[in-house]
């Protein structure tokens, strides 16, 4: 593969341009914003999404999804859990024939419960799909910083060839083969992140959000058994690795919300002033609800979606948490 197109121009998408550029291969950004594509093609900077990085040169950026899609022989999908449906279905009315689609989105949708993957698939069937994920923080990437991901894919075929396009010293890519285990941990690190941030914004200590990193992932293994997952993939970059990450890493747009709600201020004013995504905000609902339909108790996720969608009072939601039974470990 020589031409990756990379479909978002969100922090996550030119990050993941400059690691295609990394690898030695071409790639064409789009973005849906005209001023962003204009302002990475002609000054090779995202201000809006990317501030204060500067962008190789030879990223080429458009706004016109049908011309960078048909450049591309691999698509990664960089647009935000909630938009990915209405953008694989505009690729479809663009492209005639299927292309690899690799996806970079962290979450579950709204509604349907479906986790990205599904969304593709019932989209566009029979295009050949892998999932990217694992503690990336954009910035980080985007400057060169060493990381690890993982990559997963029932192809093969399909995963050594993306390892190779994306691959280089400071982006290492793991290949596997559990696409489902790799987006459960993407999407439900979010929400336990909201919880820990919630807890440091309450100055509740240390203890409390180590309990519930360790907590989130129980529940993160809970609902990816029930969804088929591998166990040693919710173990892994894209589970505890990502889980790690996102809960501690002041950078984390899901932490600092969190501790933005933990302080007392509201959800919306939060949204109101940021103009990037928290996918944890959306996919709280929607794993609560994937959660009740196939019968897994997910408490922590639940008590998150409460505060951000329910009205719940905070130090209700935290009290009813530590009001919790005693019971083991393991169960
Ligand atoms: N930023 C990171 O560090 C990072 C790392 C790994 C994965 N991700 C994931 O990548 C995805 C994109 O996040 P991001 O950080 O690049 O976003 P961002 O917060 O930087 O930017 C928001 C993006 O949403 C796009 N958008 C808004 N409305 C849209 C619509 N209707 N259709 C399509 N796109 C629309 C904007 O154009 C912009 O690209 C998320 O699922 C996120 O969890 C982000
Ligand atoms: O800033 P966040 O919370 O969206 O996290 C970004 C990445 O998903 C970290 O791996």
């Amino acid at each position: 593969m020589q031409t990756i197109a990379v479909i978002g121009a969100g922090a996550w998408g030119t990050a993941l341009a400059t690691t295609v550029r990394r690898a030695g291969r071409d790639t064409v950004l789009w973005a849906r914003e005209p001023e962003v594509a204009r302002q990475i093609a002609e000054e090779h900077e995202n201000t809006a999404f990317l501030p204060g990085i500067a962008l190789d040169p030879a990223i080429r950026a458009t706004d016109d999804l049908e011309a960078a899609a048909r450049e591309g022989e691999a698509l990664l999908l960089a647009v935000p859990a909630q938009h990915l449906r209405e953008t694989a279905a505009r690729l479809g009315e663009t492209l005639e024939a299927p292309r690899p689609l690799v996806i970079c989105a962290k979450g579950i949708e709204v509604g349907s419960g479906r986790l990205m993957s599904e969304v593709v698939t019932e989209t566009l069937p029979g295009w050949p799909v892998a999932v990217l994920s694992g503690p990336t923080f954009a910035a980080e990437v985007a400057r060169g910083l060493p990381t690890a991901a993982a990559l997963a894919t029932k192809d093969a075929n399909l995963g050594e060839r993306l390892v190779a396009a994306l691959g280089s010293r400071s982006f290492r890519p793991y290949l596997g083969d559990d696409p489902i285990g790799a987006q459960i941990g993407g999407a439900v690190k979010n929400v336990v992140a909201i919880a820990c941030g919630i807890v440091a914004g309450r100055r509740l200590g240390e203890n409390a959000r180590a309990a519930l990193i360790t907590r989130g992932l129980a529940e993160i293994a809970r609902l990816g058994a029930a969804k088929g997952a591998r166990a040693e993939t919710l173990r892994g970059l894209s589970g505890l690795g990502d889980l790690t990450l996102t809960c501690t890493g002041p950078a984390s747009r899901n932490y600092s919300l969190g501790i933005a709600l933990g302080e007392g201020r509201s959800k919306d004013e939060i949204l109101g002033e940021r103009r990037s995504v928290a996918e944890g905000v959306y996919s709280a609902e929607a794993v609560v609800a994937l959660a009740h339909k196939l019968g897994v108790d997910m408490p922590i996720s639940q008590a998150v979606d409460d505060v951000l969608n329910r009205d719940a009072d905070i130090d209700a939601a935290i009290e009813g948490l530590l009001a919790r039974p005693f019971r083991a470990e393991q169960a």
